[in-house]
């Protein structure tokens, strides 16, 4: 038994440490609000787990020092576009050699770094490894049969924390494709968004399959040029999570295109990631030459310059080609 200690006090930070204290670790969490410390030591996150109670055991706290000294494995659960700076905050106190776990799903929206990008600048004393999959961390919380990938370069290092990670219900694979594993996970928050936008605006379920199917196809092109495998995104971090976030308002990233197709206010809404990475997402496509149509419409859809309607107009009227160029 070691210590993990988990950033971020939101409800995958607490899923997570869930999990952890069940593989049998000692558990550590820096939240930056003590209220929300406070009530996840007792067994319970009332704002972003509300109604799932859990058992207590996780120590959390405010100060990063205290959460972070000893730790054997770092999981840094805050979203994507806190990460640097959260990991700034938390350099002095990182364990040296201590593997880090990027648990969020984004691209920096003002870099255009992936996640092991920014942690390989904020960290660079801590060998960086990447947890994603299609968990929804209410599932995850309450103990229900759950599969991820953990990547990191060094074979052993992924090998390692998936056998310390996993419990009976949380099943980790482990594979050597970093990237692959962190461009699935970004890139199909922005399709979570243009499936949910495409049942908000009452456009079918034959529109949402054609949707995410062409989606993918984009998602694939992109991490070809980032030198994705290509099995790495028909695996769980890639397609498994698409599957998941594309089908059901579960996910916050559907609820937010749901919302934004039925023209409801999107003010005050929970986290959705793929607000903030879609627009990065299609100008990293345009910079690279890469066709990524669905893409670019979602980041201007978002970004309030295209109406859903002429998206569909201009997405559909695209030339005629075969469906594997
Ligand atoms: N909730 C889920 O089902 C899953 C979430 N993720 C990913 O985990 C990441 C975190 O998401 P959630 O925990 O779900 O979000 P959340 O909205 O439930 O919680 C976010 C937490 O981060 C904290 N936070 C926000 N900005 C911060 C900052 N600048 N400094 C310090 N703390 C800050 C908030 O106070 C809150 O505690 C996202 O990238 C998400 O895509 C991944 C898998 C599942
Ligand atoms: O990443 C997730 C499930 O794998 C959570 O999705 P949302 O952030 O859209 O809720």
């Amino acid at each position: 038994m070691s210590k993990v200690a988990v950033l971020g006090g939101g409800s995958w930070g607490t899923a997570l440490a869930l999990t952890a204290l069940r593989a049998g670790h000692d558990v550590a969490l820096w939240a930056r609000d003590a209220a929300a410390a406070q009530a996840i030591s007792a067994g319970g996150n009332p704002r972003y787990l509300p109604d799932i109670g859990f058992e207590a055991g996780i120590v959390a706290t405010t100060e990063l020092g205290e959460a972070l000294a000893g730790a054997k494995i770092l999981l840094a659960s805050v979203p994507a576009q806190a990460l640097r700076s959260v990991l700034e905050s938390a350099s002095p106190h990182l364990p040296a050699g201590a593997p880090l776990v990027l648990c969020a799903k984004g691209i920096e929206r003002d870099t255009g770094k992936l996640l092991s990008g920014v942690a390989a600048e904020a960290a660079p004393r801590n060998p960086c490894a990447t947890l994603s999959g299609p968990s929804f961390a209410t599932d995850v919380a309450r103990g229900m049969p759950t599969a991820v990938s953990i990547a990191a370069r060094q074979d052993e290092l992924a090998a390692e924390l998936a056998a310390q990670l996993s419990t009976p219900a949380f099943r980790c694979y482990s594979t050597t494709d970093q990237i692959g594993v962190e461009i699935g996970g970004a890139l199909k928050n922005v399709l979570a968004i243009a499936a949910g936008a495409t049942i908000g605006a009452g456009l079918g379920a034959s529109a949402q399959a054609a949707l995410v199917t062409r989606g993918f196809v984009e998602l694939r092109r992109i991490g070809a040029a980032f030198g994705a495998r290509p099995e790495t995104l028909m695996g769980l971090s890639g397609l498994g999570d698409l599957m998941l976030t594309c089908s059901t308002a579960q996910s916050r990233n559907f609820a937010y295109g749901l919302a934004l197709g039925r023209g409801e206010d999107l003010s005050g809404r929970p986290l959705a990631e793929g607000v903030a990475t879609a627009g990065i997402a299609a100008r990293i496509a345009e910079e690279k030459s890469i066709e990524a149509p669905i893409i670019a419409a979602t980041a201007m859809i978002v970004g309030g310059r295209m109406s859903i309607a002429e998206a569909v107009e201009s997405l559909m009227s695209r030339p005629l080609k075969a469906e594997t160029d």
